[in-house]
C-alpha cells in the first residue's frame, strides 16, 4: 500500500518565514502515487452524486480535472482575480500566507447544481470558504469538498463543517 504522505515534500519558510510548505509536486511526479490519490478522491466523491466539480486555481485544477473525467461531471474553474474573461462573481479572502480574490463565471453554476469543491490543500479554509460563499450566492448546492491534504491545526476543515459542508481529505499534517 503506497504511503501518500511520504510523497509530499515539506519546505520550511516558504513563501514566508514560519510557513511549512507542503509541496505536492513530488506526489504529482510519482505516477503511481498520483493515480492512487486521484482514485481515492473519486471514491470519496462518487456517493455525493455531483454534476459539477469546482476546482480551485491553481493546484486544485490538477486534482479536479481527472476526478471530473472519472465521474463524468463537468469542471468549473474557480479562478484568482482577473483571469476569467466573462462576467464574474467574486469574493476577497485571506489564506495562510496572504490575501487574494476568487472568481466564478456568472452562469457557470446554477440553482439546482450539486457542486463538489476540489483543491490540493486546506489550511485556514479562507480559500475554500470563499468558494462556498460564491457557490451559495449562485444558488448551487455545495455537496462536499475534498482535499488531498488537511492541515487540521489551522482549523479550515472544521470551519467548513460548521458552515454545513461535508469535508474529506486523503491525509493530514499536524502543525502549520
Ligand atoms: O486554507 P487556506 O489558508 O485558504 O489555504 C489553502 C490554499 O492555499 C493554496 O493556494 P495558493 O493561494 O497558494 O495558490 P496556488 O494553488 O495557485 O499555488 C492551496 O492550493 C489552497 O488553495
Ligand atoms: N502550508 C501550506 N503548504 C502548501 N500550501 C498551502 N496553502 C496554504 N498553506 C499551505
Amino acid at each position: 500500500m503506497i504511503d501518500l504522505k511520504s510523497l509530499v515534500r515539506t519546505i520550511p519558510d516558504f513563501p514566508k518565514p514560519g510557513i511549512e510548505f507542503r509541496d505536492i509536486s513530488t506526489l504529482l511526479a510519482d505516477g503511481e502515487g498520483f493515480a492512487v490519490a486521484v482514485t481515492a478522491m473519486v471514491e470519496l466523491a462518487r456517493p455525493l452524486n455531483v454534476d459539477r466539480i469546482i476546482a480551485i486555481d491553481a493546484r486544485g485544477f490538477l486534482f479536479g480535472a481527472p476526478v471530473a473525467v472519472a465521474l463524468g461531471a463537468g469542471i468549473i474553474p474557480a479562478r484568482k482575480k482577473g483571469k476569467l474573461p466573462g462576467a464574474t462573481l467574486g469574493v476577497d479572502y485571506a489564506l495562510e500566507y496572504g490575501t487574494d480574490r476568487l472568481e466564478l463565471h456568472v452562469g457557470a453554476v446554477l440553482p439546482g447544481h450539486r457542486a463538489l469543491i476540489i483543491d490540493d490543500l486546506i489550511a485556514t479554509g479562507g480559500t475554500a470558504m470563499a468558494c462556498v460563499s460564491l457557490l451559495r450566492e449562485a444558488g448551487a448546492e455545495v455537496a462536499g469538498a475534498i482535499f488531498a491534504i488537511d492541515l487540521p491545526d489551522l482549523g479550515g476543515a472544521n470551519r467548513m463543517r460548521e458552515a454545513g459542508v461535508n469535508v474529506s481529505s486523503l491525509m493530514a499534517f499536524a502543525g502549520h
